[in-house]
């Protein structure tokens, strides 16, 4: 019986992707006359040159040899495109966000086994979500979270300085980053303390686990696309926990591993605030109302919304395990990356710590004050120029919902000859916006656009850039993303980066750790990673205490 069901639900995600890929191998689409790499296994398309982890290079020479627009083969014969053209990141995240939609790859994957709240990433949460929090990471909310962020950082600072305080010692950076960001989300957003910050405690589970996904998110392909989407939603929640706990799937096993810990782990943040307010504990109650971060803001306008506008209880849930998610491996790869390019480049890191020490002196302590902290200028253009180059999250997907004709910048040279000013995207086309190429596109930045130099944020931004009208939330950058799903948290990642970088670089000094190569590996989110030991992530780097 079990092994029928289980049977059943393979059966009919096998035939319907059969199905759809042969409808698209004998189908001519609009989309062939745009330039692109030849080849492409039938299986991958060109897939597994552009999402492997090292496929830096492969995006680099999308964008030289083909363009700004490029067609690209998908799984099972579907045609893709990866996009960075301004015009037409234009009309994918702002004028047509409606019908570039998301795909909601984790959340689907998720909703088999914990039904469809566990991630909030679907359209309808979003639509419920509205605008509840928008405000919860203004600039007006991030000055009182300053204090937070340099105790917990300072804890930082002690854990390293108890470590290196006779020597100097190789030190998984990456790791103590990660461990920081979700202190910092838990204690500054969710009222709560992950403890991350001492060795071997409970979230350290939660960040082991949360580490995993890349690659198992990676392994879930072709099926992701062409299975989950089928039959994520049959049935009660019980029911496909049932069936998942049955598929004998390695990597769907490890995605109801971590999917287990992600649920334990919001339901004790917000659970007791939740059983107190409904047991009617005024003082937790009080707190909640008087309280302006980000779980309280969702719990106060959940309690007024009413109807379909109101969060279930696991929606809820799915908002704190998606906030933890977004806002703790996109920081720690964008702090551990300075760090790392400042190990390289003494200069850099010197200048840097003789700015953030001439501001301890004028302040006369080694706590800034937010309007310090946003006004250092080498410490804004080095994480600025660090996340233009270095995106943590280098592309993202998006699915037309119908029929859209997406418009150009620039014409674009057909493969018949003829020029393109747009081209019409069909219903169900999977489109990559590229962050990186974006970020790195020469026409805009100038031809040493993929060079680290901090100093153009300094000289002023050249013209083709400002006149871009690119439609990132943040600094002409796509780096967060744009429209309606753009990151919420883009302020308060960077203040959390340098508040870190102000505290660390004021007492240590970062080398590359001896013999050590990093590779940084590009999954849904950039990692690092020593050569010779690509399963692991990490990023050794010898710190030593600073003249
Ligand atoms: C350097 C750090 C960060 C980077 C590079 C980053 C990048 C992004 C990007 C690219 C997206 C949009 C993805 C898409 O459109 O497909 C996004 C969404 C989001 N980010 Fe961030 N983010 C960062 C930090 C944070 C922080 C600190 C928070 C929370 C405080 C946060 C919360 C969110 C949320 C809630 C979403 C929406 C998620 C969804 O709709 O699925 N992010 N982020």
């Amino acid at each position: 019986m079990i092994s029928e069901l289980a049977r059943g639900v393979l059966t009919f995600g096998i035939g319907w992707a059969i199905f759809k890929s042969l409808k698209r191998v004998f189908w001519r689409s609009p989309l062939d006359n745009l330039p692109g790499p030849p080849g492409g296994s039938f299986l991958a398309g060109h897939f597994n040159r552009v999402f492997t982890v090292d496929a830096w290079d492969y995006h680099k020479h999308l964008a030289m040899t083909y363009g700004s627009v490029v067609k690209l083969r998908g799984v099972f014969g579907a045609k893709a495109l990866f996009v960075y053209d301004p015009k037409a990141l234009h009309h994918i995240f702002i004028k047509d966000q409606h019908i570039f939609d998301k795909t909601e790859g984790f959340a689907i994957a998720a909703g088999l086994v914990w039904g469809e709240g566990l991630f909030a990433t679907s359209g309808e949460q979003h639509r419920k979500q509205g605008k509840m929090l928008s405000s919860v990471f203004s600039g007006a909310r991030m000055r009182n979270m300053v204090p937070t962020f340099y105790d917990v950082t300072h804890k930082l600072r002690d854990t390293f300085l108890a470590k290196v305080s006779t020597s100097p010692k190789e030190i998984d950076v990456l790791d103590w980053m990660s461990r920081t960001t979700l202190e910092l989300i838990g204690q500054s957003n969710l009222g709560y303390t992950f403890e991350s910050l001492a060795e071997d405690s409970k979230e350290h589970t939660y960040t082991r686990e949360l580490k995993k996904f890349p690659d198992i998110y990676a392994q879930l392909t072709p099926a992701r696309e062409y299975v989950l989407p089928w039959v994520y939603n049959i049935g009660t929640p019980a029911f496909r926990r049932w069936v998942v706990d049955h598929i004998p799937w390695k990597p769907l096993r490890e995605l109801r591993d971590i999917a287990d810990v992600m649920k334990a782990t919001s339901n004790d943040i917000i659970g007791p605030k939740q059983r107190a307010m409904q047991e009617g504990n005024e003082a937790v109650a009080d707190q909640v109302r008087g309280g302006d971060d980000f779980l309280n803001v969702l719990l106060r306008e959940n309690m007024k919304a009413s109807g379909d506008d109101r969060l279930t209880d696991e929606e809820l849930l799915g908002q704190v395990s998606t906030l933890t998610h977004a806002a703790m491996d996109t920081t720690s790869s964008a702090v551990s990356r300075v760090l790392w390019l400042l190990s390289h480049n003494v200069d850099a890191q010197n200048k840097l710590r003789e700015e953030i020490r001439q501001a301890h002196d004028m302040c006369g302590g080694d706590r800034l004050g937010y309007d310090e902290l946003v006004s250092l200028p080498f410490l804004d253009a080095v994480c600025r120029e660090t996340l233009r180059l270095h995106p943590p999250a280098p592309t993202t997907v998006r699915e037309t919902r119908e029929d859209v004709i997406l418009p150009f910048s620039k014409p674009v040279r057909g493969i018949d000859g003829s020029e393109m000013y747009d081209v019409l995207v069909p219903k169900g086309t999977m489109v990559f916006p590229s962050f990186l190429s974006s970020n790195c596109d020469p026409d805009l930045w100038g031809p040493d656009s993929y060079e680290w130099k901090p100093e153009r944020w300094i000289e002023g931004l050249p013209s083709s850039v400002t006149d871009a009208k690119l439609p990132g939330v943040d600094s002409h950058l796509m780096t967060f993303s744009g429209g309606k799903s753009a990151c919420i948290g883009f302020k308060l990642a960077q203040l959390e980066m340098k508040v870190v970088l102000c505290v660390l670089l004021d007492k240590f000094k970062f080398a590359p750790a001896n013999g050590k190569e990093i590779e940084w590996k590009m999954a849904v989110l950039v990692t690092p990673a020593v050569v010779g030991e690509l399963g692991v992530t990490q990023l050794p780097l010898e710190v030593s205490l600073a003249d």
